[in-house]
């Protein structure tokens, strides 16, 4: 039915109705079959009939359910809301009376003659009873049971039935002159808000604008909970105003556009063209091409489209990875469980499941953005991946398209646990394999040790920690040299000594820089401003924004040869520039037992990165392999940071004044 529905939603709206003929003759069932199918249409179709906003289907469908999964319950709960709406009658009535005299009296409302009506309805029993479990109270302490519903039409404006149709047959016209009337009759939505508020103080944060943000099911109203006798008793009445057309979709919600007569008599005579993913099938339905070619410029008609298109790409990322099993419980769980809704900085809405992390959003918006994600901020501020989305967030993703395939690795194994839809922690279950076997060509600890062990230079004026330094360094040197010459004679992938293909990286990443420098070119080692290139950071982006990172780093350090005297061990680290992120950094170092003597940042802010704003810090530490190498490990996990690289100087002084950078 969901891969189904893809292609064409009418095929959903088909099987509600089916579901609820199904719920009201119920009664003829066995008692096993009632609660079998009772709780199945709890757990399915009711969500899903709240997700196309199809709401009338939706309360009808839990209230039958409710009657049949937990019978007592039913009869506890409808017998305390028949108890309150006794007691609070007379209240219901009296507040239902000064509001429509309000309404009636206001010049305004006179003046742009608009109907309105005011209506009192009772909550839906299932709805109080879920309330009730959710405040974690007794039914019989819940007392909010009553809306009022503000409804007005203008006699002028273009009803939603004619506008449809309108729209469907006549396209940008008739939808020019409707939204003209729609926006007046928003104004006088907030007009009559307005107006309750002037008759009663709303409870603080009950306040609502589903108007400005429509619901992902495209419902749309003004919501606001008042205490009408407020010294006479504590009975809340919820009040909901919206338009004539808002109404209607609020009941029938996507069911609006679907014209059942209209459109199979449009689709016979201009037969649309098939989706790409209707597999053969004649006859379907496009959502996209149908939203286009109509101009149906609703907003909820866009909004379902996101989320059919949902599981349009679950779908082609899933059927045959994921089991039948899990396929439902990612769509009951990720789709049709509690959701929450942030915005993108561009101000779209995206919706996602109750409890999602930053790192959902990123691989909903897409899987690239996923893995490429480094950071992200939220309202402005940069957060970790783990944050939690809270409704109307603004959330933005940070990527960076030159991360080493170890540091990605690292990083999206730590925020597996934090993806909390299916959906995301399939694709970073994916990630994660390609990057694997990407990093099985880094340059690992081991072979970093083993380049330490095999040393032979004799290097006499040094101590004994610059000496150990500098074989390692000078091991990593004679090692590229190889690599140089074997790619030279070669022109070809290299290969180690023992025929396996090894490609030398840098942070992890393939190093451009060392396939197209020279090791004999005349600059290579001659002291010139103290710098000998062996593995420039390639990160071209830092060079984008962080023009001269090099010759500053190389001045930095420098002014340390002429401060020390002796060579110089240092640590790079590139980052999102972020309040705290220096402590962390440090942190790592000292839980490593690696000693800081001196440390320069250097950020990159407005002027130069208005988008990111980038920080560069630069030690001067003193670390053995194992601590370097385990810390860098841990530097790249940290949230912001983009990479580091780590090197080696000794001064000018010596005979071979150099940078080695790794
Ligand atoms: N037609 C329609 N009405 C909506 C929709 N969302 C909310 N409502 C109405 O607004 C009421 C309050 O919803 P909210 O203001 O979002 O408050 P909430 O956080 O308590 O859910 C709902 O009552 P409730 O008792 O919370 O109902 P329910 O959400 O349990 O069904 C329901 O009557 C919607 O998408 N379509």
């Amino acid at each position: 039915m969901f891969l189904a529905m893809t292609d064409e939603v009418r095929v959903i709206i088909v099987k509600l109705a089916d579901r609820l003929h199904n719920m009201r003759t119920l009664c003829h069932m066995p008692p096993h079959k009632q609660s079998s199918i009772a709780a199945e249409t709890l757990q399915v179709f009711a969500p899903l009939a709240k997700l196309l906003g199809m709401y009338s289907i939706k309360s009808e469908l839990e209230n039958l359910s409710f009657m049949y999964v937990s019978a007592e319950d039913y009869e506890k709960v409808t017998s305390r809301i028949a108890n309150l709406y006794k007691e609070h009658e007379k209240e219901l009535t009296e507040a239902n009376r000064i509001l429509v005299k309000k309404i009636e009296d206001d010049q305004f409302l006179d003046l742009v003659t608009v109907n309105t009506d005011v209506r009192s309805v009772c909550k839906e029993t299932y709805s109080i009873y879920k309330a009730a479990l959710k405040s974690k109270g007794s039914i019989d302490d819940y007392n909010q049971i009553a809306q009022v519903c503000v409804v007005h039409s203008s006699p002028s404006c273009i009803k939603v039935t004619d506008c449809c149709k309108a729209k469907t047959f006549c396209g940008g016209r008739a939808s020019v002159q409707s939204t003209t009337g729609e926006a007046t009759m928003k104004r006088i939505c907030y007009h009559v808000l307005g107006l309750v508020h002037e008759i009663w103080k709303p409870i603080p944060r009950t306040m609502k604008d589903y108007i400005a943000t429509p619901k992902p099911n495209g419902y749309q109203s003004l919501h606001t909970t008042v205490i009408p006798f407020l010294y006479e008793s504590m009975f809340r009445l919820e009040i909901q105003i919206r338009t004539e057309e808002m109404d209607l979709i609020a009941e029938r919600g996507i069911a609006v556009y679907y014209n059942g007569r209209a459109l199979s008599a449009e689709l016979a005579e201009n037969p649309i063209p098939l989706s790409r993913k209707s597999r053969g099938k004649t006859g379907c339905l496009n959502n996209t091409d149908f939203a286009l070619r109509y101009d149906v410029s609703y907003d909820s008609f866009f909004f379902q489209i996101g989320w059919l298109n949902a599981i349009r790409e679950w779908q082609e990322e899933f059927v045959g990875n994921m089991s039948s099993r899990e396929f439902v419980d990612t769509i009951t769980r990720d789709l049709l469980g509690s959701r929450v809704f942030v915005f993108t900085p561009k101000g779209e809405i995206k919706n996602l499941p109750k409890g999602a992390t930053v790192v959902d959003y990123a691989y909903l918006i897409h899987t690239e953005i996923g893995n490429k994600m480094v950071a992200a901020k939220v309202n402005g501020n940069l957060v970790s991946p783990t944050h939690v989305l809270e409704n109307a967030e603004v959330v933005e993703i940070l990527t960076y398209n030159a991360l080493s395939s170890k540091s990605a690795f690292q990083r999206h194994k730590q925020w597996l646990q934090h993806a909390k839809t299916r959906s995301a922690r399939h694709k970073i279950m994916r990630f994660l394999r390609e990057q694997a076997a990407q990093c099985a060509a880094e340059i690992t600890q081991d072979r970093v040790n083993d380049f330490v062990a095999d040393s032979d230079s004799d290097v006499e004026d040094l101590t004994e920690d610059s000496r150990k330094s500098l074989q390692w360094w000078e091991k990593i040197l004679v090692n590229v040299k190889q690599f140089q010459s074997q790619e030279k004679s070669r022109n070809a992938t290299p290969a180690s000594q023992n025929g396996s293909v090894w490609v030398p990286k840098v942070n992890g990443k393939h190093n451009k820089a060392v396939k197209n420098s020279s090791l004999e070119s005349p600059e290579f080692f001659s002291p010139g401003d103290g710098i000998a290139k062996i593995f420039p950071a390639n990160i071209p982006a830092y060079k984008e924004v962080l023009p001269g990172l090099d010759s500053w780093r190389a001045s930095k350090i420098d002014s340390w040869h002429h401060l020390e005297g002796h060579s110089i061990e240092w640590l790079c680290v590139v980052s999102m520039a972020r309040k705290g992120i220096i402590a962390e950094v440090t942190t790592v170092l000292a839980a490593e037992g690696i000693t800081v003597c001196s440390c320069v940042v250097r950020a990159s802010t407005a002027e130069i990165d208005r988008e990111r704003g980038l920080a560069v810090m630069l030690f001067q530490i003193e670390a053995n392999t194992e601590s370097l190498v385990s810390v860098c490990a841990k530097v790249d996990l940290i949230s912001g940071v983009l990479g580091w690289s780590s090197g080696c100087s000794w001064p000018r002084s010596a005979d071979n004044a150099q940078v080695l950078e790794c």
